[in-house]
């Protein structure tokens, strides 16, 4: 933990704050989010590893399917409530109540809207009639089991008398949970906070039940609006892993407990979760409803710990806590990456070097860096790999008698290609032109014209360094020249390039052994 994140402190019992997982019901509700048997079963299992108090499995009511997983859940959790969703009639509760029937502890959560727009569109009921559901819908649930939770869907946008009459009365029946949820991510943290306060304090029974928060992300506000809640007095968050949940989704589990952590000293609430699994689950639930997750999502985005810009960069190096507000392990992250890109910086740059086993002098440095800045500024991902052939083609070139100075080939369909090179030869910058039988013929037959030699060429070989059309091609070359071999690497993103330098690489070889074996002067070649 760094210095900026303090730990929970006191964790006395009036802010413990229960964690209601749904991602098995509400997560599963987004299109195209639907779970197998066996993959919600491995969530369950995770889930309550984690420390989830209370895990939502189903809607045992909505199809044979949902009413197993929630049943073979029930018998398997160990520590965590198993909880189904059920709506307010008898033959949705009966079916929930025997979904649930195995678990160790069970609960049936039942809901039934209060909302103007809802009461009068979708359920075509009257008011006294909600109110008249409400509590014969927790009565059948309460003789089922004694954890009851009722949820008055659509409750932020609920009109505040009715709502306390329906909360008051479902507490009376036997709810020992009461769940206010922004059905449509409509509220805003004051207002929602205030939402609490006013019905805890309205209504005479509030104290016999634990109040909820339920918030969807509509506008972006679900954490924000969870965490106001609590701070209004609930005690329970309703959030799914990775967010997932019906339209923008759900207040996101990870988010709301790592907020609780990392700002304890502002949120002085606590829970049961083990925050290291927190990587694990995103990646599980990830794959088994192949959501991706985010580049930049809080917490367990990719991009949540790493860092691309130079001067970030430079600060980690000196001290994580400069721009960094948790430990990566504390959410089962390994470490910060410091990504190489065209934002990085020198510090970067050499520390990644290190790392990788490079030493460099400071003007081979110099050089290695203004060639990575040119490559970032052409690719989009620098891979170890790109800065391995970045540097081996560095410290290999720099004894070069023969340097490559520009480029340009003519290639399509109507040949012969052309290609037209300049060279450094000994100091002695030279021109030539060539044809040749396709682009790679041309380049080479430059050369030819520009450093006579009786070297042959054995073997070209081209291959990708990385993935991506603007990967790095790195070329192979093999000389033979007087019964040896030389053989010969270049990488760039230009594949004739590549070709240029990995065969002039090879021609460098050759002089300098010629070198050492006839230490006079020598001219470049044969
Ligand atoms: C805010 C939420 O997330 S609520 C949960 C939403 N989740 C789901 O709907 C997923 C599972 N749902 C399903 O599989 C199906 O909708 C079922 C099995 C529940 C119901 O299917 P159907 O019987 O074909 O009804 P359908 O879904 O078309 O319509 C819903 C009916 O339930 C009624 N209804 C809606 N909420 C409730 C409630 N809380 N209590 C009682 N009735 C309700 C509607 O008014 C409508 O009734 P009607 O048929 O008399 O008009
Ligand atoms: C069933 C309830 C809790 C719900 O999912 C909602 O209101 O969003």
């Amino acid at each position: 933990m760094t210095s900026t994140t303090p730990s929970v402190q006191d964790k006395s019992d009036k802010d413990r704050v229960i964690i209601f997982d749904t991602t098995l019901r509400d997560g599963e509700q987004c299109p195209g989010a639907t779970m197998t048997f066996e993959e919600k079963l491995e969530i369950a299992a995770m889930l309550d590893t984690m420390g989830v108090d209370v895990i939502e499995a189903g809607f045992p009511i909505a199809s044979d399917g949902d009413f197993e997983a929630v049943n073979e859940i029930a018998k398997r959790t160990k520590n965590a409530v198993v909880c189904g969703l059920s709506r307010a009639g008898q033959k949705d509760i009966d079916r929930c109540a025997e979904a649930i029937r195995p678990a160790k502890r069970g609960r049936i959560h039942s809901f039934l809207s209060t909302s103007p727009v809802h009461m009068k569109y979708k359920l075509q009921m009257e008011p006294d009639a909600v109110h008249d559901l409400v509590i014969s819908s927790v009565t059948r649930a309460r003789n089922h089991t004694d954890d009851v939770e009722w949820s008055s869907e659509d409750g932020t946008r609920t009109e505040f008398d009715f709502l306390c009459r329906c909360v008051e009365s479902a507490i009376k029946a036997g709810a020992t949970t009461i769940n206010i949820p922004d059905t449509v991510g409509y509220s805003v943290p004051e207002e929602y906070y205030d939402l609490f306060k006013r019905v805890r304090e309205n209504v005479p029974n509030s104290d016999k039940a634990i109040f909820s928060v339920h918030c969807h992300n509509d506008l972006g506000m679900a954490v924000a609006n969870s965490m106001a809640g609590i701070r209004g007095g609930a005690r329970q968050i309703e959030c799914t892993i990775n967010g997932i949940g019906e339209r923008a989704g759900n207040a996101a589990l990870e988010e709301i407990v790592m907020a609780m952590k990392v700002r304890n000293d502002k949120l002085p609430y606590w829970n049961n979760i083990d925050t290291t699994m927190l990587m694990r689950a995103s990646k599980e639930v990830s794959a088994a409803t192949s959501f991706p997750v985010q580049y930049n999502k809080a917490i367990v985005g990719r991009n949540a710990f790493a860092h691309e810009s130079g001067i970030h960069q430079d600060g980690m190096l000196k001290n994580a806590q400069t721009y960094e507000i948790m430990l990566p392990e504390t959410v089962g992250v390994k470490q910060t990456s410091l990504v190489m890109g065209k934002h990085s910086g020198r510090h970067a740059f050499i520390h990644k070097l290190e790392e990788m086993g490079y030493k460099l002098g400071q003007n081979q440095l110099e050089d290695a860096f203004v060639r990575f800045k040119a490559l970032a500024d052409r690719k989009k991902d620098i891979y170890d790999e790109d800065l391995e052939a970045l540097v081996d083609q560095e410290m290999t070139a720099a004894h070069d008698r023969i340097k490559l100075v520009s480029l340009t080939v003519i290639a399509g369909t109507h040949g012969p290609q052309r290609a037209t090179m300049k060279l450094n030869v000994d100091g002695v910058v030279k021109i030539e032109e060539a044809e040749g039988n396709g682009p790679v013929d041309a380049v080479f037959n430059c050369i030819k014209a520009l450093v006579p030699h009786e070297a042959k060429l054995e073997l070209y070989q081209v291959h990708a360094v990385t993935e991506g059309t603007d990967a790095q091609a790195e070329v192979s070359v093999r000389l033979a020249h007087e019964g040896r071999s030389m053989t010969s690497r270049a990488a760039d993103p230009d594949t004739l390039v590549a070709s240029a330098k990995a065969y002039l690489g090879g021609l460098n070889k050759i002089v300098m052994k010629r070198a050492r074996d006839m230490p006079a002067p020598v001219a470049a070649a044969s």
